[in-house]
């Protein structure tokens, strides 16, 4: 999930914020059904979209990174319209009210209300907060111009509800529009109005049907472009992420590819050294056993679907949040198990490789003529790269072939063989280490599952 580290420090009483240091290169960590929902987003056929709490944060930073100057001409139209409100309240109510202290409390309440608002904007909150409050604005603005216009009893008012009902409606659409388009937008409406007032002012001023075609003709457009701006918004961010995320995905299995596992592995060791955590984490690298010959034999397409096969099966094993399953050569994938140890990784590794046995996909040129995998696995320190690991769990994948394939081989195995325990062939057995010796058990899993754990000196 993307994080905007701006939101809060020393700077939030400043009336801008500095720009999000949020890593725009990370690899975003989306669920298959948040790349769905950026799908529907992106092909337009589902903008109502309903996000899951990481997309929304980072649709919400998105919006954030690009509305920093665009905030800042939201304070800059308040401003001048503040400014210039002598102007246009005199030039909208050409009579002196009966009651102006109605008037001017009630304007200058409003004006209140839309700074409070930019400040709410520049400062950050949730955008539904956002929605709200303007919502509210928007509907008390409607309250107070109609009750100043039909109350005091003036006419020739009719251009004062469609400037107060066009400020919170600009505010709206001024904020978050790229600046080029909040002039354009502004020189438009001051044109709009102009020719309204010269067609209708002077004309007898009851409210007639061109009134309100005229109010719906200036509401109508700004109401339509802010929403085509949210969508138009979302597209793009929907999209960017999309193709973020692609860089990080390997398109035959959907799977995290090898720059997604290293980036992964960078933030959980960031995230250790902050919280000064010494977990052990556990590396697998699982290859498939024979896999040219599949290729030779029935076909690269049959040889995709097989990938593809494995591939669901190894997903189903990154359970916990920071697991991660990463496609990271032709038939090679990578298991990394956050905070797990040797002994623990070692039986989940196994049970996949038991897993793709039993899924018996064909595979002639096998000796039991069913796909199966080698794998070599290692246990992460604190502190040691996943290159290092990774060559660790390379050489023990390379020890796993050697030896007849079909079979996870671990670092510590090797020094089960050394002390002359069963370091044979078989898949099912292997030796874990506790604290640098040889805890001395083997445990054994066979096809259905049933795990024994069999002591060093028991009778084998
Ligand atoms: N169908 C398909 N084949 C691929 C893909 N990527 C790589 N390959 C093939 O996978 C094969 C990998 O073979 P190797 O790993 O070298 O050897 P192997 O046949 O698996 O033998 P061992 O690993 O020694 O058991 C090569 O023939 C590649 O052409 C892919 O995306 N789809």
């Amino acid at each position: 999930m993307l994080v905007n580290s701006a939101e809060r420090g020393w700077w939030s009483w400043l009336p801008f914020k500095p720009p999000s240091d949020a890593d725009d290169s990370a690899a975003p960590d989306l669920a298959a059904e948040d790349l769905q929902a950026l799908e529907r987003i992106v092909s337009g056929r589902f903008h109502t979209e309903v996000l899951s709490p990481a997309l929304a944060e980072s649709l919400r930073v998105h919006l954030g990174h690009r509305t920093l100057p665009d905030r800042l001409y939201a304070v800059l139209g308040l401003m001048t319209m503040t400014a210039v409100a002598p102007l246009w309240i005199y030039a909208a109510i050409p009579h002196p009210l009966q009651d102006p202290v109605v008037v001017y409390g009630l304007l200058f309440g409003l004006l209140l209300g839309y700074a409070a608002l930019t400040r709410f904007l520049l400062v950050d909150c949730s955008h539904r907060l956002i929605d709200w409050a303007i919502g509210g604005m928007f509907m008390a603005t409607v309250v107070c111009a109609e009750y100043v216009r039909y109350s005091e009893g003036f006419s020739r008012g009719e251009l004062t509800p469609s400037i107060m009902l066009v400020v919170p409606v600009m505010m709206l659409s001024l904020v978050n529009q790229p600046p080029t388009r909040s002039i354009g937008f502004v020189i438009c409406y001051g044109l709009v109005i102009l020719l309204f007032d010269a067609l209708y002012l002077a004309s007898d001023s009851t409210p007639t049907p061109s009134i309100w075609l005229m109010q719906a003709l200036v509401l109508g457009p700004m109401l339509v472009s802010n929403l085509l701006r949210q969508v138009s918004i979302q597209h793009e961010w929907a999209a960017r992420l999309l193709l973020r995320s692609q860089a990080f995905r390997d398109p035959l299995t959907g799977l995290p590819n090898r720059r997604a596992l290293e980036d992964h592995f960078e933030r959980v060791q960031r995230q250790q050294h902050r919280s000064d955590e010494g977990s052990h984490h556990y590396l697998a690298l699982i290859d498939l056993d024979r896999f040219k010959q599949i290729n030779d034999t029935y076909g690269h397409v049959r040889g995709d679907q097989v990938l593809g096969h494995v591939a669901l099966i190894l997903n189903r094993s990154a359970r916990r949040p920071f697991d991660m399953v990463a496609r990271i050569g032709g038939d090679e994938f990578a298991i990394f198990l956050y905070d797990c140890a040797s002994i623990d990784g070692e039986a989940r590794v196994e049970a996949l490789l038991r897993d793709i046995r039993l899924a018996r996909l064909e595979h002639e040129q096998s000796p039991d003529h069913i796909v199966t995998c080698s794998a070599g696995g290692c246990s992460i320190s604190p502190g040691r790269t996943l290159t290092d690991s990774m060559r660790v769990a390379d050489t023990s994948l390379y020890r796993a072939k050697s030896n007849g394939r079909n079979q996870l081989f671990t670092g510590s195995m090797e020094r089960g063989q050394r002390l002359g325990l069963d370091g044979g062939r078989s898949s099912r057995t292997y030796y874990d280490e506790g604290g640098g010796r040889a805890s001395g058990f083997t445990i054994i899993v066979n096809d259905a599952g049933a795990i024994h754990r069999r002591a060093k000196d028991e009778p084998r």
